[in-house]
């Protein structure tokens, strides 16, 4: 899913040793010897809570970057401090290198009405008004003439599946379409990134999983850079370019979803992954092995963002090893053994080649 430049590209956000304490006298805790102790006992000791403890990491441009945690791991404290929605207790946030910190309130304020719209779980549509005029909302605090928020929204209702619904207020729709509308509205502003807090954790599971799809079909089409809250592993794994998950208010693991579920950093994340269909999440390219004598001719072709699960379909139909190939060169081959390794969560390393 990711743009092809997103890697070379400055960061959209940058963020260096975050932290965030909620209690008396919060910043005394950062980089103090308390910082260390056991939730309990600092609470004890000096009435604090860490919720964010020494964060670091960078949200690429065009990347959905997945915050991934249990219940009180941190989650949406971390997300609100992007745009001070909560003020950090130390550390530095940047967006596309402008220091968040230093923003005073007119600046603060455009930074969250155009340039980081959040979606929130609970839609915040207000109810007497109508679909289209929800949607224009955001651009009416902006200042945009009516002329031309109506026509933005009417686009942005039809981008999001709700055309024919305009005129009908949020206590006519079903919570999928209320969502959609919240999700309508963050888009109308144009935004360079868009926050989502749990959006769908209150959907069930079908409408859930359209939006989700709904969510990667705009991600697609625009490649707009997304920060997405889930406490749902499944949900981080479909929607995820790159996952960061929270323990404790720290992030324990960043990276892919094949990352994450191919080589968990800890005990908690191999715990955390440990009922993920494998299959389904990693790809040849952790599966291959060198080819030998006369392999890199024969056998079908794959590519090495091809799933496990379908190259042990393309592998079982051939009776024989298939060739991983990238602009025509042979990167490896992958067999029946190394495929059903990898399903079994067994080390390829270990495995004879
Ligand atoms: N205003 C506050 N005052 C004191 N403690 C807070 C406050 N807000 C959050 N916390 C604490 O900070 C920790 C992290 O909370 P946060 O809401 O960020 O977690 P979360 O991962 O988003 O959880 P959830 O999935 O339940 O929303 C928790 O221990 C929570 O109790």
């Amino acid at each position: 899913m990711t743009n092809a430049d997103s890697t070379t590209s400055a960061p959209v956000f940058s963020v260096r040793n975050l932290w965030k304490v909620f209690g008396p006298k919060a910043d005394r805790i950062p980089g103090s010897p308390e910082a260390d102790l056991s939730a309990e006992e600092l609470r004890a000791r000096t009435g604090c809570t860490v919720a964010v403890r020494d964060v670091s990491f960078d949200v690429r441009k065009g990347e959905v970057f997945v915050v991934m945690g249990l219940s009180g791991s941190g989650k949406s404290t971390l997300v609100r401090c992007l745009t001070r929605l909560i003020e950090p207790t130390a550390g530095e946030i940047a967006i596309e290198g402008e220091d968040v910190r230093g923003m005073d309130r007119a600046q603060l304020r455009d930074l969250r009405r155009h340039r980081a719209a959040m979606v929130f779980q609970h839609f915040g549509l207000l109810p007497h008004r109508t679909v289209l005029d929800n949607v224009a909302y955001g651009l009416e605090i902006q200042g945009t003439g009516k002329a031309e928020r109506r026509a933005r929204a009417a686009e942005m209702v039809e981008k999001v599946g709700l055309a024919g619904l305009e005129g009908r207020r949020p206590g006519q729709l079903s919570g999928g379409q209320q969502q959609r509308v919240g999700l309508a509205r963050a888009l109308a502003v144009d935004p360079e990134v868009l926050l989502f807090d749990e959006p769908f954790s209150a959907l069930d599971p079908l409408i859930r999983r359209d939006m989700q799809e709904e969510v990667i079909r705009l991600h697609r089409e625009e490649g707009r850079t997304m920060v997405f809250i889930t406490h749902d592993l499944s949900e981080a794994l479909r929607l995820g370019d790159r996952i960061a998950l929270m323990r404790d208010g720290r992030i324990v693991q960043c990276g892919s979803p094949e990352e994450i579920v191919g080589s968990p950093a800890d005990e908690y994340v191999r715990d955390f992954v440990r009922d993920v269909p494998r299959e389904q999440v990693l790809t040849v390219r952790r599966a291959m092995r060198p080819a030998v004598a006369g392999e890199a001719q024969g056998g079908p072709a794959l590519s090495p963002a091809t799933l496990v699960s379908e190259a042990i379909e393309a592998v079982a139909r051939s009776g024989g090893p298939a060739r991983v190939v990238e602009g025509g060169r042979c990167l490896g081959v992958v067999d029946h053994q190394r495929l059903l390794a990898v399903v079994a969560g067994i080390e390829t390393e270990k495995v004879a080649a």
